[in-house]
């Protein structure tokens, strides 16, 4: 059995990053850069009013002005003022051909079509937005590797960009395995439990921008499971299985992917939960048989499944690793990493109640998994251990 961090090394070593696609800018969020975005235009594209006002050539800002016309904004065509000319002006219009500075209306006088300037603090230039200061054409606007984030894509619409490059989002398939498994909302006949583990996944991916999902229900049957699994690795970036990896006589999962020719990285990581834990590839494909506990389920999750997945979209890893003190002594037994679900606050994490496998509700509670390392028993309250903080 191989350790947690040798199973982490050895997923990193099989991510190969999707190639780029290029989409919609308004499709585009939350993705990162695959090209540099150079601007088209000067932005603004003309030299343009900060302030509802009076524009005027500032030489004249001690003259009484007389006003010759208004430009609004989306004014289509320009006027020209003159020594001694003022226009009216609003926020965001262009200036008139001649004016080189705007004052505030509230700093004026006015009496009929002649204007007199109160502005002690008037300067050239004052509230105009010069063409091209946000950017000039041909300026690279945001460079490759860049994160999307809503600021940047209101900042690529605003010059102009309709369509961007950007490493993909993976498409991910869910195989849950296990013919006790029954639809929430259903009745639990004897024997039967709900199916939680899509659900749990689907809701993590969702959270991650991750929208092409698809979820197939393999029962406890090999030729099922055969089917399901060859469908899923044609159609999808990374196949997510949960259940089925174990020892049991109805643990399929090894000889299903054995069967779709997908190469075995590894099988088995000394931690608690998911210690039947199954990694392999096919070609470029990811494909993750998680131990069907759900707590298992979601713990390999965000250990090993999120940050592969980020990594294939050239992303940093959302769940960010700290460290904290231990609120509680806590024991394990030697030999398995352990990951506990916690509540970090401020420095300090505690452990939650229910940590066994096959339960969810304190994960339901927890903002964190602490790690306590394979090679430590004892861990005494004051500890300083690493947490890894989940998305919330
Ligand atoms: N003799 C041994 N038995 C087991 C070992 C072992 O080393 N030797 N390991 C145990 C550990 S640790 C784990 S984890 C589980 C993993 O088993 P599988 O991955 O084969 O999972 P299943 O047996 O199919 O299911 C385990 C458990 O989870 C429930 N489950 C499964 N799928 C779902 C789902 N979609 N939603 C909700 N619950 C689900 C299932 O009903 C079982 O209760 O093996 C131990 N056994
Ligand atoms: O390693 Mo298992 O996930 O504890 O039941």
């Amino acid at each position: 059995m191989i350790s947690v961090n040798e199973a982490k090394h050895l997923i990193s070593q099989h991510l190969v990053t999707l190639n780029p696609i290029s989409v919609d800018l308004a499709k585009a969020s939350g993705h990162i850069l695959a090209d540099n975005v150079y601007a088209k235009y000067d932005i603004p594209a003309f030299n343009q009013s900060s302030m509802d006002g009076y524009a005027l050539k500032f030489a004249d800002h001690q003259k009484v002005l007389s006003l010759i016309g208004e430009m609004a904004a989306g004014t289509a065509t320009n006027i020209t003022i003159q020594n001694g000319e003022t226009s009216r002006i609003f926020t965001g219009a262009p200036l008139p051909e001649g004016a080189d500075t705007v004052v505030m209306q509230e700093k004026i006088t006015r009496i009929d079509e002649k204007i007199t300037l109160q502005d002690p603090n008037l300067k050239p230039g004052l509230n105009v937005r010069d063409k091209g200061s946000e950017i000039k054409a041909g300026a690279v606007a945001m460079e490759k590797g860049d994160f999307l984030s809503p600021a940047a894509i209101g900042f690529l619409a605003g010059i102009g960009i309709n369509e961007v490059r950007v490493y993909p989002v993976p498409k991910i398939s869910i195989i849950v395995t296990g013919k006790e498994l029954q639809q929430p909302g259903k009745v639990l006949e004897f024997g039967q439990v709900y199916e939680s583990n899509s659900y749990s996944l689907s809701a993590a991916l969702k959270q991650e921008g991750i929208e092409q999902i698809a979820v197939y229900e393999a029962d406890d049957d090999l030729e099922i499971l055969k089917k399901a699994l060859q469908t899923a690795i044609e159609s999808s970036d990374v196949v997510l299985l949960t259940g089925g990896v174990s020892v049991g006589d109805y643990d399929f999962v090894i000889e299903a992917a054995s069967h779709c020719s997908i190469k075995q990285i590894f099988h088995k990581v000394k931690q608690k939960p998911g210690k039947p834990l199954f990694f392999g590839t096919k070609d470029r494909k990811l494909i993750f048989g998680l131990p069907g506990n759900p707590s298992s389920v979601l713990s390999c999750y965000y250990n090993y499944v999120l940050p592969a997945i980020k990594a294939l979209s050239h992303q940093s890893n959302s769940v960010i690793e700290m460290q904290a003190r231990l609120t509680h002594t806590y024991s394990k037994p030697l030999g398995l990493t352990h990951f506990l679900k916690g509540k970090y606050e401020n420095g300090l994490v505690t452990p939650l109640h229910a940590q066994e496998s096959y339960r969810l509700s304190s994960f339901a509670q927890a903002n964190c998994l602490i790690c306590l390392d394979e090679t430590k028993e004892h861990f005494k309250e004051g500890d300083i251990q690493t947490v890894l903080i989940l998305p919330g």
